[in-house]
């Protein structure tokens, strides 16, 4: 009976690493950086949302509203629930309050504070574009608000912190594959 119970229990840890943090920390860098050295597949929130809709994510706000994004991206973790294993997926910043967070995956959060991820952001070369890209960084305070109201409940819900400020991505890298490996031990996760 118990062997029963834990044979099933271990079928139903997925595999995933599911990349969450604030708008522009770096997930979607990370996370191809890391297909590419470990050898798996990664997807992206953002990109399958935009692919369903046809849309950019501005157009998406644009048109029909932030309540309507975040429907579709309970739609898209349940679908990751349902059908994808052994992948690494980087989330948009809000993906983080889907209700079945924990069910897709080790759970690993970005860290940085806000001036360094702002800094980082606004100086770069392309910068204009990727703020316009990023609907919810279009005024800097609001954003900085967004960051302090959410900062507690990224931590609340991660398996595993790692901080990028000052980091190269290959210390990043080792930092995530490390960790979740000894994590997906403890979980029973085969490899
Ligand atoms: N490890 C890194 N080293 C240098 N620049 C980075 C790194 N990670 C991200 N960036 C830069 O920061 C910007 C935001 O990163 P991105 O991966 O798009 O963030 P997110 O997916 O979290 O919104 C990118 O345009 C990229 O140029
Ligand atoms: O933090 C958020 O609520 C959002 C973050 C964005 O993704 P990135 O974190 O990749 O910028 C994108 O999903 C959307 O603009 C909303």
């Amino acid at each position: 009976m118990i062997e029963h119970y834990l044979s099933k229990r271990m079928e139903t840890v997925k595999k995933n690493i599911i990349l969450i943090g604030f708008m522009g920390v770096g997930k979607g860098t990370t996370a191809r950086a890391y297909a590419k050295k470990y050898g798996i597949y990664n997807i992206d929130t953002d990109d399958l949302i935009e692919s369903k809709e046809n849309r950019s994510i501005p157009r998406i706000f644009k048109k029909k509203g932030e309540a309507y994004f975040r429907r579709l991206e309970q739609e898209t973790a349940d679908w990751i629930e349902c059908c994808v294993d052994g992948t690494l997926i980087s989330c948009g910043g809000g993906f983080y309050q889907v209700d079945n967070l924990k069910k897709l995956g080790t759970v690993v959060l970005l860290d940085a504070s806000y001036d360094w991820i702002y800094h980082r952001l606004s100086s770069a070369k392309n910068a204009k574009k990727k703020l316009a890209k990023r609907p919810l960084f279009s005024e800097p305070k609001k954003a900085k608000k967004l960051y302090e109201k959410r900062e507690k409940a990224y931590r609340k819900v991660a398996d595993l912190i790692v901080n990028v400020e000052g980091k190269s991505m290959d210390e990043i890298l080792t930092e995530i594959h490390e960790g979740v490996e000894q994590l997906q031990k403890r979980k029973g996760v085969r490899s």
